[in-house]
């Protein structure tokens, strides 16, 4: 498959926010680099009015210059593995990849290879779900993690103790790759494919995770609210500090109170709880 190839030279508190907006309409690899993100989406699904619409929001207050090109095939392996550094959640969790060498000092570590999928503890929405799982009591629970990606939040939950995991995307290549990160953290479950309405999870469960974004989140809200136990967790991310009131505007009538924020680069991420 041929990729269009983007080097966006920007300022580097807005690499976060563009490699979200990309990744919802259509891109599907990203990099960090020196001097902003290269971002890549196959050339026959490629829609640029939509491109140049998020690029012109962000072009004046990013300072953006970019370059375009066009790749035959990447060997998205070999990119990624030279561009993606273990991480620490406090002396919570180290991951890493295969290929990095084990850290000592820390609770836990998982493993990731994280290929194309979203999902290596380097994005501020998955670091504090991460944190914020590690405050939360996982021993004996069933916790459901709603948009997978890598299975990172999923192996964080088996590691903190939880009986029975459960995890699902709606894309393909995030169920292939969770399930491979499943096997070499040694959870022996299988990622579903599909939204929660398609997936269908049955009965309740003691802690759902979403780290997905601002408008799926606000669709499928009373989705959560009826799979999670009264006196359960509902976990949030992937939207920004300035959406907190919108998200707890449907929430709260639902029946979750807002227990605890976290913010980190704009991004935020919310513990609430089901009375
Ligand atoms: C921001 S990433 C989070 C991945 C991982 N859970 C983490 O915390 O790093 C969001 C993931 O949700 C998936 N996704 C988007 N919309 C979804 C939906 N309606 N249902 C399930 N998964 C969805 C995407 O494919 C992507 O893998």
């Amino acid at each position: 498959m041929d990729y269009l190839e983007f080097k966006i030279k920007c300022l580097e508190e807005f690499r976060e926010i563009l490699i979200a907006e990309l990744s919802e309409i259509g891109f599907d690899s990203f990099l960090e680099t020196e001097e902003g993100i290269e971002v890549y989406a196959p050339s026959d699904s490629f829609e640029r009015a939509v491109f140049e619409e998020v690029i012109n929001t962000y072009k004046a207050p990013a300072q953006i210059t970019i370059t375009e090109g066009q790749v035959a095939k990447v060997n998205w392996n070999e990119e990624w593995e030279k561009n993606y550094d273990p991480i620490a959640v406090d002396d919570l969790v180290y991951v890493r990849a295969s290929f990095h060498p084990a850290q000592e000092g820390f609770k836990h570590e998982i493993v990731i290879n994280p290929k194309m999928s979203f999902g290596t503890g380097h994005h501020a929405t998955t670091f504090q779900m991460l944190r914020l799982q590690g405050e939360i009591d996982h021993q004996g629970k069933r916790v459901l993690d709603v948009g997978s990606g890598t299975g990172i939040l999923a192996i964080m939950a088996h590691l903190l103790g939880a009986n029975k995991v459960e995890a699902f995307d709606i894309d393909d290549w995030c169920v292939e790759n969770g399930n491979e990160n499943f096997a070499l953290n040694n959870l022996s479950i299988q990622m579903g494919l599909g939204t929660i309405r398609e997936v269908k999870p049955e009965g309740t469960y003691d802690i759902v995770l979403a780290n997905i974004n601002k408008n799926v989140l606000l669709d499928e809200l009373e989705v959560y609210a009826s799979l999670v136990k009264s006196g359960g967790n509902l976990l949030l991310s992937g939207f920004y500090t300035g959406d907190i009131a919108d998200l707890m505007e449907v929430a709260e009538p639902l029946g979750f109170e807002l227990v605890k924020t976290s913010e980190k680069n704009q991004w935020a991420a919310l513990v609430l709880k089901k009375a």
